[in-house]
């Protein structure tokens, strides 16, 4: 019975608190015992707990009695980085309602605001509710103002809450009950649901996780998906649950489930696509699908060089659970043979890689991290370049275009000077600025490259760490933009190339090689370091020589003491990657952060 399901979502700043909540209310249910009962049940993946973030969104189905009425709690935990927002807004389309929650030490957060206007733009419902009341330094009556201030948002009906002792969880659990709409699917319609997550498991394979909107899904139904056109009978349907999924032989109308296809490869099963039956389809599909793009690319190379087939492997591994990651075999006169990668931003790509080097024991060098380029040629063609290196020359070029975001910024006013400074200095544009109380809230268009490089970093440090940031991608724009090479001892490196506001080019190219310098160990011959655009050198600096020997200073006497010095030596290059005669450490590819 649709009347009696309740799907919602909780959406907030990174944490706030979403994660506690989400256990406790599994609990409220008693849908774990005790002893099962670990803190942090739904964060799962080894990564997700050591870094304390949520990654992939987890679902749950919870029984609830209320007034005598058995109720179905459909909970749909959402990831809280900006680099997965796409999982965010597939997950609320799910819902008919979110847990707005605000964290009452903390108040409104530059995330809160960006996932308010996502729920509203899938008409949620939403509930706010003030978390951390059990701390002394609470301030709920100050945070539901300005939420009220902030979002619009009638706070007059809310819930105080503690996710942590569990105060108020019950309360909460009925208002959701009471306030969240019941969905209102057509039973009797051709099935219409749709994918909002989607994983490998090694034993069932390619799995779906799926809100049904029309009609339903049972065992044995052979599925369309509508966009990447796969069919494929179901093998098995699943509740999902945390720690023990319970088999049916059907999803209904406004449920969601688990759907195994027993596919080999999450190939066509994409998050935003919508299954219909392959006899009987559905005329229209959900609306909005986007494939998962990448945003942000590196190079990765195995250090030692005989290992580009087992980085290979790895990364295939890797794509079967995570279908936004994308590779393309390059190869760099510098490092050799490696992968352009693909990541959904700067988390994700650090995710990964410690996922590769820690899962596949692969030593890895990473380029620094670049976005993606859309260029017009002269002759009409528009490129993608994915790496600087590619960029063609200047006389072939009509128009480069980069893509921008919309950032959202919440900063306590005594820091707006610094942050409106350092918006400046990264090219931001800004849109809109609101006094909330003693904090700002800047809305400015920014060039995506200015904010993967160690923007938040900055950010955080010119504020102590008050401001709160994030972003949404809002399309490419034309710039004046240039290619900026590093030459090591007259050699142009390829993968330390990159690409820089023309009018900036100077400056960053001469604090690019500054950097570069302290990071290049001496070597037994002066090194110059170069940047050039074109071919005109615009900075150098020279890593001047150790001299002939490292054990010339032993003058021949201690032999102990001379063999270890060479040891040492021998050891310092393996972390290396020899660059023509030059050896260069790995911070040195990502020197280019710090400008
Ligand atoms: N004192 C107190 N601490 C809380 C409460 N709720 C959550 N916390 C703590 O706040 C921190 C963040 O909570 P999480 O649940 O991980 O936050 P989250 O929003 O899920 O974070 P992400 O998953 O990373 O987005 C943890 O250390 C929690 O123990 C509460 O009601 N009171």
């Amino acid at each position: 019975m649709q009347k009696n399901i309740r799907n919602f979502s909780i959406i907030a700043h990174i944490d706030h608190g979403k994660s506690t909540l989400a256990d406790r209310i599994i609990q409220e249910c008693g849908a774990v015992s005790n002893r099962e009962l670990s803190a942090q049940m739904m964060d799962t993946m080894d990564i997700e707990q050591e870094r304390g973030i949520t990654i992939k969104a987890q679902s749950v189905r919870l029984n609830y009695e209320k007034d005598g009425q058995k109720y179905i709690l459909n909970l749909i935990d959402t990831p809280g980085h900006v680099d997965f927002s796409y999982e965010v807004s597939r997950s609320l389309a799910s819902s008919e309602g979110a847990l707005l929650i605000v964290d009452s030490t903390q108040g409104v957060e530059a995330q809160t605001i960006a996932n308010v206007y996502i729920a509203l733009e899938n008409d949620l419902e939403l509930l706010p509710v003030v978390n951390k009341i059990d701390l002394p330094s609470a301030d709920p009556d100050r945070v539901l103002e300005e939420t009220e201030e902030a979002i619009g948002l009638d706070c007059t009906e809310h819930n105080l809450i503690s996710a942590k002792t569990g105060l108020g969880v019950k309360e909460l659990i009925d208002s959701i009950v009471q306030r969240v709409p019941a969905p209102n699917g057509d039973e009797n319609a051709p099935t219409k649901a749709l994918i909002y997550d989607s994983w490998f498991d090694n034993y069932l394979g390619a799995l779906a996780l799926v809100r049904v909107y029309d009609g339903s899904i049972k065992k044995g139904q052979v599925l369309k998906m509508m966009n990447t056109k796969v069919e494929h009978p179901v093998l098995d349907l699943m509740y999902p649950h945390p720690i023990k999924r319970e088999k049916t032989k059907e999803i209904k109308t406004g449920e969601i489930g688990i759907v195994v296809l027993g596919l080999k490869t999450l190939d066509g099963i994409a998050v935003g696509d919508t299954m219909t039956d392959a006899k009987n389809p559905t005329q229209k599909p959900i609306g909005g699908f986007e494939p998962a793009k990448p945003f942000v690319f590196a190079g990765l190379y195995p250090i030692e060089t005989d290992k580009f087939e087992d980085l290979r492997e790895a990364l295939v591994k890797l794509q079967l659970n995570d279908s936004s990651i994308s590779f393309e075999p390059e190869s760099s006169a510098a490092l050799g043979s490696g992968f352009r990668t693909g990541f959904l931003g700067m988390l994700h790509m650090e995710v990964i890689k410690e996922r590769l080097e820690r899962e596949f024991g692969l030593d890895l060098i990473a380029t620094a991290p670049t976005v993606v380029y859309e260029v017009e040629k002269k002759d009409g063609e528009r490129i993608e370049i994915q790496n600087p290196s590619e960029l063609p020359e200047p006389n072939y070029i009509e128009t480069i275009y980069e893509p921008y975001v919309k950032a959202t910024i919440l900063v306590p006013d005594e820091f707006l000077g610094n942050v409106i400074k350092l918006l400046n200095e990264k090219r931001g544009i800004q849109i809109k600025m609101d006094y909330l109380g003693k904090r700002v809230l800047l809305e400015y268009d920014i060039p995506m490259n200015e904010i993967v490089m160690d923007f938040y970093d900055k950010l955080k440090s010119t504020t102590k760490g008050y401001a709160s940031f994030d972003y949404e991608p809002i399309g490419f724009r034309p710039g004046e933009l240039k290619k900026l090479d590093i030459r090591v001892a007259g050699d142009i490196v390829d993968a330390l190339s990159i690409i820089v506001p023309e009018d900036k080019a100077v400056s960053r190219g001469r604090e690019f090689i500054k950097a570069l310098k302290e990071l290049i160990p001496r070597q037994l011959f002066e090194v110059a370091v170069q940047a050039s655009i074109g071919t005109t050198i615009i900075a150098r600096e020279t890593v001047k020589s150790m001299g002939k020997n490292v054990t010339a200073k032993c003058y021949g006497g201690d032999i102990t003491r001379k063999r270890k010095l060479l040891e040492k030596q021998k050891a310092g290059k393996k972390r290396m990657k020899a660059i023509g005669k030059v050896n260069v450490p790995q911070e040195a590819f990502m020197a280019v952060l710090k400008i």
